[in-house]
């Protein structure tokens, strides 16, 4: 029996379900939401259009969207308590304290506890203006100063960016921050919605679902990529630095951050835009040297790339953080307020057949013995 199951380690190329949501062709570096490719959205929507899309399934008229804008804007609230909740933990990492605080909103707000499609819809909503306003609020009490109020003249990346900094962000900071959205906003069965769907599974509520996503995000191996690229081109100084620290990491057999997909053969298509972002504004800024360094890495890892080893979304985005003066231990929040409409929608699409996932170990463990009473151990 041991020697005939066959064991896919990390679910490796496992299809758990059918999604309507988002296709990946890994092979061709492709990514769609609802049919619609990455390059449009990213090139001519706004990140709520993309957050109806995703959730309704179809892009909205104008109507639509002034609607679904108007309940965005109404969500804008967090109890007092949770500003509370934050100061006490204020010198935790970000992503704790959003974890901390998604959690106890489930205890504040008796409406998340309730759980059907509607409810899902509502409470995914609420959260999607909740949780920029909570990574805002611990960056406002851990510096010091009262959080800023939100703006209700302020699209969502914009309103993010003026409570984060308490300053009017101009047009192009603005849209930058949304297309950063756009991009994190969805992608299929990565480790953070497969956990929330694995909540959804035993009939827990949107919340529960939601604090599961944000705790599997922060590792290195997802979410966390960002922040430790950043802290990697820091570590290498200067583009002539570059090869020698990927022929290192590669003879210790170590991964190069920023580089590697379970999914993407080809580039990760959201990449293009990451890289385009970090050179303009590295140009505008006079600090080309950030995309330099980016560059030289991308250089050195060419023979892996063969291979299927490209770039993936995170490799570039920490740059654009760091030019924005946004610290480094924000950008798995950053990717957490993009990634909200995605695993609502996950949620829901789980809930609308819902099953209870658990899959099987196989036992490798001691064969069957006798218990020994601890006087004789
Ligand atoms: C938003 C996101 O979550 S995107 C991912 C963000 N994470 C990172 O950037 C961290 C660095 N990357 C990684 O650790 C990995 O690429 C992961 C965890 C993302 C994917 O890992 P896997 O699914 O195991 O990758 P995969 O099976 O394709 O690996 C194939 C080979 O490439 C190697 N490889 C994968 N990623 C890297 C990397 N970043 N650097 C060097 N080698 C790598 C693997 O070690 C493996 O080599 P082997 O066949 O000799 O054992
Ligand atoms: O799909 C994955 O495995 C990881 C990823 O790129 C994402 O969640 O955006």
């Amino acid at each position: 029996m041991t020697d005939t199951v066959k064991i896919n380690r990390g679910l490796k190329g496992v299809y758990f379900e059918r999604s309507g949501v988002s296709h990946i062709d890994g092979a061709k570096g492709e990514l769609t939401y609802r049919g619609y490719s990455i390059h449009d959205l990213a090139t001519q929507s706004t990140f709520e259009e993309v957050a109806y899309l995703l959730i309704h399934g179809e892009l909205p008229d104008a109507q639509q969207l002034a609607d679904f804008d108007a309940r965005l804007k109404s969500a804008r609230h967090l109890p007092p308590a949770i500003l509370d909740i934050i100061s006490a933990c204020q010198d935790g990492h970000p992503m704790d304290v959003l974890r901390t605080a998604v959690s106890a909103l489930a205890a504040l707000e008796p409406a998340s506890r309730e759980t059907g499609e509607e409810a899902f819809i509502e409470n995914g909503i609420r959260l999607t203006s909740q949780v920029p306003m909570i990574v805002a609020a611990h960056e406002a009490i851990r510096n010091g100063r009262a959080p800023t109020a939100a703006d209700p003249d302020l699209g969502h990346a914009a309103n993010w960016l003026w409570m984060l900094k308490d300053e009017k962000p101009s047009t192009d900071a603005a849209r930058l921050a949304d297309v950063d959205f756009i991009l994190h906003a969805e992608h299929g069965s990565n480790a953070s919605s497969f956990a929330a769907r694995v909540t959804v599974g035993t009939e827990a509520n949107l919340h529960g679902a939601i604090v599961t996503a944000l705790a599997t995000l922060a590792g290195p191996a997802h979410g966390g990529a960002a922040e430790d690229v950043m802290k990697m081109v820091h570590e290498i100084g200067k583009p002539e630095n570059a090869a020698a620290y990927v022929k290192q990491k590669r003879a210790n057999r170590e991964a190069v951050t920023g580089f590697g997909h379970r999914v993407y053969r080809a580039e990760d298509p959201r990449a293009r835009h990451m890289r385009d972002g970090v050179r303009k504004l590295g140009e505008e800024m006079g600090a080309p040297e950030w995309y330099e360094i980016l560059q030289a890495v991308v250089e050195a890892m060419q023979p892996y790339a063969r291979h299927g080893l490209n770039v993936n979304v995170d490799f570039y985005s920490g740059v654009i953080y760091q030019l924005h003066g946004i610290p480094m231990d924000l950008y798995v929040p950053i990717f957490a307020i993009g990634r909200m409409p995605g695993w609502v929608i996950q949620c829901i699409e789980q809930q609308r057949k819902n099953i209870l996932i658990r899959p099987l170990t196989l036992y490798d463990g001691p064969d069957t013995r006798a218990y020994v009473p601890i006087e004789q151990r």
